[in-house]
């Protein structure tokens, strides 16, 4: 589990987050969802060690980072470094073995190139493909279906259930609603710098509306479409 208590961060005088709250189990999947600079990101680099914060986050583990893979929205590779190398080197802090990852890759990539010239879907799948490799008992995906192809989609929300019956927690952002439907045990809100709501499976149907409803409201009328 991850037990966040009392969590604030600010960048200078700006409140991201306030007062947070929040429990992750083992062999669930949590959906995190808010507006375009709502604090999603800041939140989960608070719980992978990369922000300063006040509050607490705890786990069952000593060292939570140690076991945490956080797939990033837009994975930066250094130059001259390939897909395998990559690979390799994120397994080697984690003392795991590689010789035979190619023969089991998830997905189809041009190992032998160098990352940094891999398109926007290439470099998620490749990041993605390294935390899975490593053993992770935590995962955090910040916006994992985004930019990647409808197959590799498919396989992404695959991989999700998987981790799930394994006793993983799985941490999910995401803008796409049905995405969340299809792989979340429970969805929370951020807005106004706190979750303002958390929701179970069975509710996601009257979530969506309202969050359609919200959203639209009559702005579609404003445009007087002909
Ligand atoms: N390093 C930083 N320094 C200053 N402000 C920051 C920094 N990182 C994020 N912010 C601000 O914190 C707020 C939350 O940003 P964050 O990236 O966490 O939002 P988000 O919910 O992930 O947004 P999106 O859905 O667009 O990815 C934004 O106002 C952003 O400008």
């Amino acid at each position: 589990m991850i037990q966040i208590e009392n969590l604030s961060k600010k960048y200078g005088n700006k409140v991201v987050l306030q007062s947070i709250n929040l429990l992750f189990e083992s062999g669930k999947v949590y959906g995190l969802v808010g507006e375009n600079g709502a604090g999603k990101t800041t939140l989960f680099n608070c719980i992978a060690g990369l922000e300063t914060y006040n509050g607490e986050i705890k786990s069952d583990l000593p060292i939570l980072k140690n076991h945490l893979g956080l797939l990033v929205t837009e994975p930066y590779f250094f130059p001259k470094i390939t897909g395998k190398e990559y690979i390799q080197l994120l397994c080697n802090a984690r003392n795991i073995n590689t010789i035979d990852f190619e023969k089991n890759k998830i997905f189809d990539l041009p190992l032998n190139e160098y990352a940094s010239k891999y398109s926007t879907g290439m470099k998620k799948k490749l990041a993605l493909t390294a935390i899975l490799l490593q053993e992770n008992k935590y995962f955090i995906l910040d916006e994992p279906f985004n930019g990647v192809d409808i197959q590799s989609n498919i396989i992404i929300t695959e991989i999700i259930h998987k981790l799930k019956d394994l006793g993983k927690t799985i941490i999910i952002s995401s803008h796409i609603f049905s995405t969340l439907n299809d792989t979340c045990d429970e969805i929370m809100i951020l807005e106004n710098n706190s979750i303002s709501k958390r929701v179970i499976k069975s509710d996601f149907y009257q979530l969506e509306n309202e969050m359609k409803k919200k959203s639209i409201g009559n702005k579609i009328d404003f445009l007087n479409l002909k």
